[in-house]
């Protein structure tokens, strides 16, 4: 589903290069969820960003639905962004100015993979069923990022990349809108990158690797 092959990042810096990714090899299977831990400044976003292709790596490769990014030029890169890849992030990302379920479509719109039946079963299991008309500041902080979870996957895309996808949200918010977001990589089997701060973010995920020096180690399996 997505496989990084000796990946490797530097970055120039006024303290001189500074090796972010050195060789890094993974790989991530259909419904598998896998979390992504390191110190601050470790290179967790850089390596989400290459594999999202938003960032291409100096050295290695980077394999989306057997088709290797490198060999794609932007816009056949965007395409594929738009088809096969979800995002979430952090500060959702909603558009202030588009209701619920315009903001649920969105992606889908523009991929054109728009499925109403398939937004309508996301809404109800995302809890927003009846606010299909109100908007993101109508919404509490977990109901605007389940409403982003519903967004990344209206597209059904084979990967999720995830950002510190309930690191806004307090405890109990941050609790359903994980457990939810399990449920729904394990049901439309897609594949899930998620990088978190947080170890009891990372427990009920499938593995847990960690982003050291340039390498990454896998801490549970
Ligand atoms: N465009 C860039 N130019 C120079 N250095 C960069 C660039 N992007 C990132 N870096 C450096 O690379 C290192 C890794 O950054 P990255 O944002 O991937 O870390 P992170 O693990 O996601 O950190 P955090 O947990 O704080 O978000 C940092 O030292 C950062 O300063």
């Amino acid at each position: 589903m997505l496989a990084l092959q000796q990946v490797s990042k530097t970055f120039t810096t006024p303290q001189g290069q500074l090796l972010v990714l050195n060789e890094i090899n993974l790989t991530l299977a259909r419904g598998e969820s896998l979390a992504l831990m390191g110190e601050s400044g470790s290179g967790k976003s850089t390596l989400l960003h290459i594999a999202a292709g938003l960032e291409a790596p100096d050295l290695g490769h980077v394999v989306i639905d057997e088709q290797s990014l490198s060999s794609l030029n932007e816009p056949a890169r965007a395409k594929l962004r738009r088809q096969q890849l979800g995002l979430i992030f952090q500060q959702f990302h909603l558009v202030p100015s588009l209701n619920v379920i315009d903001n649920l479509t969105l992606q889908a719109r523009l991929a054109h993979k728009e499925d109403g039946e398939w937004s309508a079963y996301l809404l109800d299991r995302l809890g927003l069923a009846g606010r299909e008309r109100h908007y993101p500041e109508q919404l509490s902080g977990g109901q605007q990022q389940r409403l982003a979870i519903g967004r990344a996957l209206a597209v059904r895309p084979s990967l999720l990349l995830a950002d510190e996808p309930t690191g806004n949200l307090d405890e109990q918010s941050a609790d359903t809108v994980l457990a939810l977001l399990l449920d729904l990589v394990k049901e439309t089997q897609c594949a899930l990158l998620m990088v978190t701060h947080s170890a009891r973010v990372a427990a009920p995920l499938d593995r847990t690797f960690h982003l050291h020096l340039g390498s990454l180690k896998e801490t549970k399996r």
